[in-house]
């Protein structure tokens, strides 16, 4: 069968005819007035329509969130939409600052119903609908232009006048607003849409600038591309007279995945006012999401009027509950998963960018400027714990930014990239995401870091005690080393201490130009194990209470340091192997590394602990089994 062809089948649409538009070359300043229509539009969407609880919970946290117009109901569809707006008015739920909304066609009965339903509100916007394209007025009315307009005209002077009745003392009081939707506006002429709403305003002889008639114009469904709207919205707002006297309000649909391209722009051409979902729930694709407009307003520095949205699991807990529709974990914002990187190259840039942004905040530069995150996830309640998450496609930097959120070390770049071996390894072997919590255990025990929440960690060998004393260098004694004070250059150490060893304690000693290769020096000896330094650093730790603090024989000072060591293998095994590589090879080889941490308030202590934690794992060789180990244990 050829391919069917969509020429045939499907119309495009009709560009609008607007050659000075102007709306390409504007730029949203401020927000609109945020109208929520979940509890209706989004409401008669829902495979099971909300319960009384659930719109209760609902309302409540349209409230919370700062919404001042939320469209209640559609109160003439059925009990539960009628009784809802008499719960909410007669429990005195709604705030004298919220204008509830309800919505009526233009049909006398539902008028007077929906009438009914809000009697001793305070404040409402009455809302009427009828559909006004040429497909609506011969397929489903059989009406003309002029019937068309006849049937919105006597009906909103039906609303003025059951207006003034309802808003007498004696029959509730209320302040009454009115809206208009020519439903289809996006499928009707324009003249026509423009002509028909001229004199929906005339009929209603209510508005003025201080009380405007809201002319809501509804891409009931999404025919074309979002410039489309932004021009249909221009075109109207330049040729509707008397513009000081009327809101102009949006209210796409999603049914191209194009409603907030179209809000935005459609803001751009004139639009003072939007009607939408929280999360974009609504009829088929769903009406527009305030979540993702709001918030897209807020990353341009427009404080999105009163809505508060900082609490952003709350509003998605809520709402998918209400809706028993759940959150698609890449949702802008909202979903589960939109600040998390999990690939490597995207995880380097955010630690650098993390990394600079301190920076710039010390020089006193708050410009929210990070790669790949467009917003501060604390902005929206989330911690900065989802940002990056490791699996097999992850990197070192990843690694490393998890290790300095949990244990407040930073790894020097090479240990970082062992140590994202180790990781890979771990997560191709389990097959599956390391967590925050499977990464800092993997690193402990490791490299045998006691930690405060994780215990002992403690490797094959544990300094117990130890004392550095100045020593002569080779060819001097040590009393005339003592006799010149020790300070001459180079300076010579003699190391002594006990090494517990498979739990069994070793009395050790080592000389050597510092404690460092004095240790060395002692585990050689004792031990035969014999091994090089090729990296040491060390770096203060400014996070209290992660680490035990006390170490045998240190002098305390309040701060804990840690240290970083790498140790290759010196044994004349080893160096014959890595020199017969190398000759093989053809050029150097590089010997393996083996890394060492250690925490203590004494840098020297932290030095000794960092050499012996190395010198565990040189000796062991078995980094991959130990994290592995602790992963699985859990
Ligand atoms: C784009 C939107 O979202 S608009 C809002 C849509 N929301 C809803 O429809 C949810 C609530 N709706 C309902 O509960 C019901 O549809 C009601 C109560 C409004 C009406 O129910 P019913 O009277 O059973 O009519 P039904 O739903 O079948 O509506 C279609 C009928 O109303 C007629 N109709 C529609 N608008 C009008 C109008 N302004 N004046 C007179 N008749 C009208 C249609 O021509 C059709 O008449 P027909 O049955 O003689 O062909
Ligand atoms: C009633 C109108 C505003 C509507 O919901 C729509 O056109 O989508």
């Amino acid at each position: 069968m050829p391919p069917m062809n969509p020429g045939t089948k499907y119309a495009p649409y009709e560009p609008v005819n607007l050659p000075n538009r102007q709306w390409p070359s504007k730029v949203q300043r401020t927000a609109p007035i945020w109208t929520s229509v979940d509890l209706r539009d989004g409401n008669q969407a829902l495979i099971n329509p909300m319960s009384q609880q659930q719109k209760l919970r609902f309302f409540q946290l349209l409230v919370h969130v700062g919404f001042k117009e939320i469209e209640v109901a559609f109160p003439s569809s059925s009990d539960t939409d009628f009784g809802f707006v008499r719960t909410i008015i007669e429990q005195k739920m709604i705030p004298d600052d919220v204008w509830i909304q309800v919505l009526t066609p233009a049909r006398e009965e539902l008028i007077r119903r929906t009438f009914e339903s809000v009697k001793g509100a305070k404040n409402v916007i009455m809302h009427m609908y009828n559909a006004t394209s040429p497909l609506f007025r011969n397929v489903v009315f059989g009406n003309s232009q002029e019937q068309t307009i006849d049937l919105a005209v006597q009906h909103t002077k039906l609303v003025t006048k059951l207006m003034d009745e309802y808003s007498k003392p004696e029959n509730g009081g209320t302040n009454f607003r009115y809206e208009y939707s020519p439903e289809t506006y996006t499928q009707t002429e324009l003249d026509f849409a423009v002509r028909l709403c001229e004199q929906v305003r005339v009929a209603y002889g209510k508005a003025s600038s201080t009380n405007k008639i809201i002319f809501n114009l509804p891409a009931t469904v999404e025919i074309g591309p979002p410039n489309h709207y932004a021009d249909q919205i221009e075109y109207f707002c330049n040729n509707i007279t008397k513009r000081e006297e009327i809101t102009v309000s949006l209210h796409p649909h999603n049914d191209r995945g194009c409603a907030v391209a179209a809000a935005e722009m459609g803001l751009l051409a004139g639009g003072d006012r939007i009607e939408g979902c929280l999360l974009g729930n609504g009829e088929r694709t769903g009406n527009v999401d305030i979540v993702t407009l709001a918030l897209n307003q807020f990353c341009q520095g427009i404080q999105p009027g009163p809505l508060d949205l900082s609490d952003i699991q709350s509003v998605v807990d809520v709402v998918s509950n209400c809706n028993d529709i759940p959150v698609h974990p890449r949702h802008p914002y909202a979903g589960e998963l939109v600040f998390t990187a999990f690939s490597g190259s995207h995880q380097d840039a955010i630690k650098k960018g993390f990394h600079a942004q301190a920076q710039r905040k010390e020089k006193g530069d708050h410009v929210w400027s990070i790669p790949y995150l467009p917003i501060d996830p604390a902005d929206l309640g989330a911690t900065y714990e989802a940002v990056i998450r490791v699996n097999s496609q992850s990197g070192k930097g990843g690694v490393a930014y998890l290790v300095a959120q949990s244990l407040g070390l930073d790894l020097p770049r090479r240990m970082q990239v062992a140590f994202y071996q180790v990781i890979q390894e771990v997560a191709d072997r389990t097959g599956r995401e390391m967590t925050t919590d499977d990464i800092t255990r993997a690193f402990t025990q490791t490299y045998h870091v006691p930690s405060l929440a994780l215990g002992k960690n403690e490797g094959s060998m544990v300094l117990k005690s130890f004392r550095i004393t100045d020593d002569a260098p080779p060819g001097l004694n040590g009393d005339a080393a003592a006799a010149n004070g020790g300070t001459e250059t180079p300076r010579y150490v003699r190391f002594n201490g006990v090494v517990a060893r498979n739990g069994k304690p070793h009395d050790i000693e080592g000389r050597g130009n510092g404690p460092l290769s004095a240790l060395l020096d002692a585990l050689d000896a004792a031990f035969g194990i014999s091994a090089n330094v090729r990296e040491y650093s060390e770096h203060v730790i400014d996070r209290p209470g992660v680490f035990a603090p006390a170490a045998p024989g240190a002098t305390k000072t309040k701060a804990q340091a840690a240290a970083y060591v790498e140790l290759v293998d010196a044994s004349p095994k080893a160096v014959a192997e890595a020199q017969s590589a190398t000759t093989n090879g053809g050029g150097a080889v590089r010997q393996e590394g083996w890394w060492g941490v250690g925490i203590d308030v004494d840098i020297t202590a932290s030095t000794l602990k960092a050499v012996l934690s190395a010198a565990c794992n040189l000796e062991s060789k078995t980094a991959v089994e130990i994290a592995t180990k602790a992963v699985e244990q859990k």
